[in-house]
């Protein structure tokens, strides 16, 4: 069997990780053959929740698991970590505004960084969930210059997940044969759901999703507004942040980086930009990526329309903004 994985769960105590936990511990991320040595990380008054955690796992025997660390201190979860699923932060509630939250847990990703740069894998890859995730990756990739920045990535497969179950149900078809649905730019409202490149099996035939919904009218606006809106929406019913969901789509993101994507299909994910479709170098900003070797690469030469444009523009124009924000917090 191979060497156990060290694989790094922060904010371990929380909602998003009791999903995420149970998952990654019976192989559906990694693999039903991967050891796995799993490094909890929480904040000091969660050390007694973060034990019940532990002992639930136990309980759980996994073959797999081989190994489990809680911990409060950061350079302890990530020595020699080979994969972290950076949860740990502080959820929007009902009421409170995007910025108080990039206040609050915008220094966490810094520490965390600075930890991850000392002690963890150069080659460590890292999906970054906590909110404002775009953001608080480029922080965390900032603070931790020796770890390569293609490492550092954050999820929007949460809203790629949503938009594809949101046609699949107007089409009435399986989530399975809608494929290639875009997330550009932050995990936001601002975020652009962009369906005009991807496509539906019907009855066996692959169709574009805008020639099989037929109406457009639909696709540029309630579609759009629904994915942009639906973590408020889930807050608003639940009284708290999505958590199945999301650890699902995290696993999602996870193992699509480990094990690859399939054929010309591809994923959206939050990843740092080289320039690609004119949007600023260097801010974490979701594409469209095929993933080979567990490598990432924007896929390139997709046609973008003025409608496009405007959208993917005006989301770049809100990150750029929030790591203006987050830079300050981090240097006052
Ligand atoms: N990107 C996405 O699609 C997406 C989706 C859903 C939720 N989220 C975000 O994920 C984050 C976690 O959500 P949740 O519902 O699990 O919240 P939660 O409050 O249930 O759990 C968060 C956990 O993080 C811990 N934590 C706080 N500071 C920490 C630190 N410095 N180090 C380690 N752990 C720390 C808390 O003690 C808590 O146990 C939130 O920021 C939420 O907005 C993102
Ligand atoms: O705070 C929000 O509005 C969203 C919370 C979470 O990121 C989600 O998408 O469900």
């Amino acid at each position: 069997m191979a060497e156990p994985l060290k694989v790094v769960v922060t904010g371990a105590a929380g909602q998003i990780a009791y999903s995420l936990l149970f998952s990654v511990a019976k192989g559906d991320v990694f693999g039903p053959d991967q050891p796995l040595e799993l490094l909890l990380l929480d904040i000091t008054p969660m050390m007694e929740v973060l034990n019940g955690v532990v002992m639930e796992l136990m309980d759980c025997a996994i073959p797999l698991v081989k190994n489990i660390v809680a911990t409060d201190d950061p350079k302890v979860a990530f020595k020699d970590a080979d994969a972290a699923f950076m949860v740990g932060a502080m959820p929007r509630k009902e009421g409170m505004e995007r910025k108080d939250l990039l206040k609050a847990n915008v220094r966490i990703f810094k520490a965390q960084g600075q930890a991850a740069d000392q002690v963890a894998k150069k080659s460590i890859k890292i999906i970054v969930v906590g909110n404002p995730a775009n953001t608080n990756a480029c922080i965390m990739s900032k603070y931790a210059p020796s770890i390569p920045k293609a490492n550092f990535t954050c999820m929007t497969r949460l809203d790629q997940n949503r938009a594809q179950a949101q046609i699949a149900s107007k089409l009435g078809v399986s989530n399975g044969d809608v494929t290639n649905v875009i997330i550009w730019g932050n995990h936001s409202s601002t975020q652009f759901p962009d369906v005009a490149h991807a496509s539906v099996n019907i009855n066996g035939k692959k169709v574009t999703v805008p020639e099989a919904v037929k109406n457009d009218n639909y696709l540029k606006n309630e579609f759009i507004k629904t994915v942009q809106q639906r973590g408020a929406a889930v807050i608003k019913a639940r009284k708290l942040s999505s958590a199945m969901s999301a650890a699902k789509a995290a696993c999602d993101h996870m193992h699509d980086w480990f094990f690859g994507t399939k054929g010309n299909d591809f994923v959206s994910m939050g990843v740092i930009s080289d320039g690609s479709y004119g949007i600023r170098e260097g801010l974490m900003y979701s594409y469209p990526v095929r993933i080979k070797n567990k490598t990432w690469s924007i896929v390139q030469g997709l046609d973008i329309n003025q409608f496009a444009r405007e959208k993917m523009d005006a989301t770049a124009a809100e990150l750029t903004e929030e790591l203006e924000a987050a830079l300050a917090e981090c240097e006052a």
